[in-house]
């Protein structure tokens, strides 16, 4: 469920004292270039420089986060995310640049970091609570909390090595959310436990942020950052590039998803062509060629696609699917399972199809278009023919749109 809650509709809340600062800040990594066995042999006792390479994984990031903001991280895989959170947790130096934080931190960066494999449950709960500031009497205090927070009591006395990833993360958030944090940094760990114990954490995180605490989240759920985050910065090889309304962040993450889509799709070979079939062309009627129209929910769509055959089929079947930003499926036609009959086709023909009314929800959508035949072999597909818009709603989020009406009964 991905709703906007009331405060993140209204518009941002006074800001409070900055308790982490990032001025000018830059990560290198130095990577070698030689990753086959026998180059290394080869290069074995020759320092040479050539084969390493430095890569910047981020560069000359200034940013200061308030107290009580939720601030969400998000770009590609590698843009520099986990890199910056590790910094701000000062578990990596930055190259260059100055970091300051203020307050007490709690961070769940790396699935079972800061848990010792052969300890149990409750000695790791012990020895992680210290680490994050805890001393042994207020560990006593909390540790049924902890325990029973995570959920897995029955597991309390194992070595941890004996857990799931998603035990780890149950035991390792309790502990966190446990030591009373002004600063908590999380990445991605959380997509790891399941979905009753996602809940329940993003329910603490709520209330976290009721209490005035700081938040900082690599996700990879827009949903989330729109749920959760009242800022967000979008970065991009390493470079902020988006730093604002969580809203405008994710459009314009959207927008670069999309490029590199196209990338990859023409860096790709081409779908092969079965059989002399293909989909020559796809549009949305009445725009034009217009790209990326923007519709709005409840406005009739038609799709019309056209195809060939050079040497002739008896039985053949068009199929279209839509697809969302993230590239799931939101809805899918085919004329096997409708009453139209295609006749033989030997040349060209033009297929439309119209949705009525479809209640889409605000965002971005692609089109496939597939020429099938009749043992489900794709003869060709025109993938992310073409992409269309859809309005957002101020009332409602997601992929389905449906007027909200809230009453107390
Ligand atoms: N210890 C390291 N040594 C060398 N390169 C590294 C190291 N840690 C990260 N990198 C590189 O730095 C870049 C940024 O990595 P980072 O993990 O911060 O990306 P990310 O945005 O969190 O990605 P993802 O969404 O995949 O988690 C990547 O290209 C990664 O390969």
């Amino acid at each position: 469920m991905t709703i906007a809650s009331a405060s993140s509709l209204s518009g941002s809340a006074p800001l409070g004292p900055a308790v982490i600062r990032l001025e000018g800040v830059s990560k290198r990594f130095v990577i070698r270039k030689d990753n086959s066995l026998k180059e290394r042999i080869v290069t074995l006792g020759r320092a040479g420089k050539r084969h390493r390479e430095d890569f910047w994984a981020l560069r000359g990031l200034s940013a200061e986060l308030s107290a009580g903001q939720t601030v969400a991280l998000i770009g590609h895989n590698g843009s520099g995310k986990s890199t910056l959170l590790k910094i701000i947790g000062g578990i990596i130096a930055p190259t260059d640049g100055v970091v300051e934080r203020r307050g007490r931190l709690a961070a769940l960066l790396e699935l079972g970091a800061g848990f010792h494999p052969d300890l149990t449950g409750r000695e790791n709960v012990y020895l992680n609570a210290s680490i994050l500031g805890l001393s042994r009497e207020e560990t006593d205090e909390r540790f049924d909390d902890i325990v029973a927070y995570s959920g897995i009591s029955e597991f309390i006395d194992t070595q941890v090595k004996f857990y799931s990833s998603g035990m780890y993360v149950r035991l390792a958030f309790a502990v966190a959310v446990h030591t009373d944090p002004d600063i908590l940094l999380v990445d991605e760990v959380l997509a790891v436990g399941d979905e009753a114990f996602q809940r329940k954490c993003l329910d603490t995180i709520r209330t976290f942020q009721t209490e005035g605490r700081t938040i900082v989240l690599v996700t990879h759920s827009l949903g989330q950052v729109a749920e959760l985050a009242d800022r967000a910065i979008l970065l991009h090889h390493g470079n902020v590039i988006m730093d604002g309304d969580p809203n405008a962040a994710i459009a314009a993450f959207r927008d670069l998803l999309e490029d590199r889509r196209q990338e990859e799709i023409h860096a790709a070979p081409l779908n092969p062509v079965l059989e002399n079939g293909r989909v020559l062309s796809a549009h949305l009627a009445g725009y034009d060629g217009e790209r990326n129209p923007t519709l709005h929910a409840g406005e009739d769509l038609e799709i019309v696609a056209e195809f060939e055959h050079t040497t002739g089929i008896d039985r053949w079947i068009c199929a279209i699917q839509i697809d969302n930003a993230t590239g799931q499926k939101v809805y899918g036609a085919s004329t096997d399972r409708s009453p139209l009959e295609l006749d033989p086709l030997h040349g060209r023909r033009t297929v439309s199809l119209k949705l009525l009314e479809p209640m889409l929800g605000g965002g971005k959508y692609f089109v496939n278009v597939s020429f099938m035949d009749y043992a489900g072999r794709h003869l060709h597909d025109l993938t992310q023919a073409f992409s269309f818009n859809v309005a957002e709603h101020s009332d409602a989020s997601g992929s389905v749109y449906a007027k909200p009406e809230f009453r107390v009964i």
